[in-house]
């Protein structure tokens, strides 16, 4: 869709623009947020994602999890497919598909209960999500509906409106560096913690 592409090329020019300390500074502020969330300090298994060109970094997000003895994955792509491998060392990383870190090797998992950290481009106060357009998510999401879904991302992604497809599976949570939208609440509420 149009809208789609033309809201990707805008974030990622935003994205672009921000200084590495930047990103830095922001991601670990939205960190101190999602350990606190009762999802993250309840769940005993994190799927997360190894973050790349100014994503927000979940670096201290998956230290936090080793830390308290929480298992941590994160997604390598097989296919039209992404398949999990356990992370217990970021030396387990290295550039895959489009240049994103992935496990190399290692023990693939298969958890049906976890709490997963979300990418995107973009949301709304709605909870919807933009991301690169290669329906991964949704795809994984619609096999795995027990995952409780976390996003996270700078305020500058969340948008008025973003165009949402009947195969999109929305976060229950965004988590930005100043916000946490839950869409349990009317209209996607806004929660200042
Ligand atoms: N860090 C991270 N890992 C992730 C995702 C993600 O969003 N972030 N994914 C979430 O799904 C999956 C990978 N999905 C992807 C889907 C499409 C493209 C892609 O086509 N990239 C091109 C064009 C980008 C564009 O301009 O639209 C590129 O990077 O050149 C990349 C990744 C799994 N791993
Ligand atoms: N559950 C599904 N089954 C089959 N096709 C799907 C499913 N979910 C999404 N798709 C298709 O995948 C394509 C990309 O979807 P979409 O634009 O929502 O990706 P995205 O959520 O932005 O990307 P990603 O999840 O990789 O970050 C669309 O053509 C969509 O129809």
């Amino acid at each position: 869709m149009e809208e789609k592409r033309l809201i990707r090329k805008q974030i990622f020019a935003a994205r672009k623009q921000c200084a590495d300390e930047q990103v830095e500074e922001w991601s670990r502020q939205l960190t101190e947020r999602v350990i606190r969330l009762p999802e993250f300090l309840q769940a005993d298994r994190v799927m997360a994602y190894a973050d790349y060109n100014h994503e927000v970094m979940t670096r201290f997000i998956i230290e936090e999890a080793w830390k308290s003895g929480r298992e941590v994955a994160v997604p390598k792509v097989v296919g039209k497919d992404m398949v999990f491998y356990r992370l217990t060392d970021f030396s387990q990383l290295a550039p895959g598909y489009f240049g994103i870190p992935e496990p190399t090797e290692g023990e693939t998992v298969d958890w049906t209960d976890a709490l997963m950290i979300m990418p995107g481009v973009a949301f709304d106060r709605e909870n919807h999500r933009v991301g690169y357009g290669g329906g991964f998510y949704d795809r994984f999401l619609e096999k795995h509906p027990d995952i409780q879904r976390v996003a996270v991302a700078f305020d500058f992604q969340i948008l008025d409106q973003v165009p949402t497809e009947p195969t999109d599976i929305c976060p229950q949570i965004i988590v930005t560096q100043s916000n946490i939208y839950r869409n349990a609440l009317p209209k996607g509420g806004l929660i200042n913690e």
